[in-house]
């Protein structure tokens, strides 16, 4: 993965600057990964923005071509992804790294990277995944600091060199896809679930607009998170239940 890096000074976004280049038939190597520089208008999940600073951060697009996976395994491919960025970073900082699901790392209680897949199906598989990632690097100032953070703010450097991070990343990456690929899914979802932000906690959630209090118990194989509330376990999918961090 990244045998094949795109670099770019500027660009909207990584995700529909690579989704362009595959529907306009450009033949693209899987592990094809495009990295920018300066990403001015990036999107996150749930139709929000991913706003970095010019030069400081690393905001990268990686192409696969999991065809092995179908539609319902589509979380599979997400908490691969995820644990790959959680391994890497816990390689840099001593600090626990949590997933927030489905797919958002913290380091803390502060937000440090985010993911967006976007798959084109062919049939009930997945043709090609776009994983879009963004991670704050030497970015120290936030619009909101008290729930974002950085690896320059947590480990005091402001000197990291973003394309070497990249090259570390997509080695982590590539880990983690062949572990997807070669053994059951179901041992990553354990060690995803071991990750799990708030997880066995009381905390509050919003649940249809209205305000609950629950205990994360695990995340499933077909991804929806399992929460107790009023002693009853109840299932959710990601349109339907966000943490209420205040
Ligand atoms: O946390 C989120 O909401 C997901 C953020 C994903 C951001 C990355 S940055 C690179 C790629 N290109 C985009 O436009 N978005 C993703």
């Amino acid at each position: 993965m990244g045998q094949n890096i795109i670099y770019l000074d500027k660009v909207a976004s990584t995700n529909d600057y690579l989704r362009e280049l595959l529907s306009n038939f450009k033949p693209l190597a899987e592990g094809t990964a495009i990295l920018a520089e300066d990403q001015f208008q990036g999107k996150g999940q749930r139709g929000s923005t991913w706003v970095s600073e010019p030069g400081k951060n690393l905001t990268t697009s990686i192409l696969l071509k999991p065809h092995f996976l179908s539609i319902e395994q589509q979380f599979a491919l997400s908490a691969s992804v995820a644990i790959a960025v959680v391994k890497w970073l816990k390689s840099k900082t001593k600090l626990p790294v949590t997933v927030k699901w489905p797919n958002d790392i913290y380091v803390g209680s502060k937000k440090i990277a985010g993911i967006l897949i976007e798959n084109k199906l062919k049939g009930n598989k997945i043709d090609a995944s776009i994983i879009g990632i963004g991670i704050n690097i030497n970015q120290v100032n936030f619009d909101t600091a008290t729930t974002i953070t950085s690896l320059s703010t947590l480990t005091d450097r402001d000197d990291y060199v973003i394309k070497d991070l990249a090259v570390e990343l997509f080695a982590s990456l590539q880990k983690e896809y062949n572990t997807l690929y070669t053994q059951s899914w179901r041992f990553q979802l354990d060690y995803y679930n071991e990750l799990l932000f708030w997880k066995g906690e009381e905390k509050p959630f919003l649940v249809a607009g209205e305000k609950k209090i629950g205990i994360i118990k695990a995340v499933g194989i077909d991804g929806q998170l399992q929460v107790l509330i009023d002693n009853k376990l109840h299932k959710f999918n990601i349109k339907e239940i966000s943490h209420l961090i205040s």
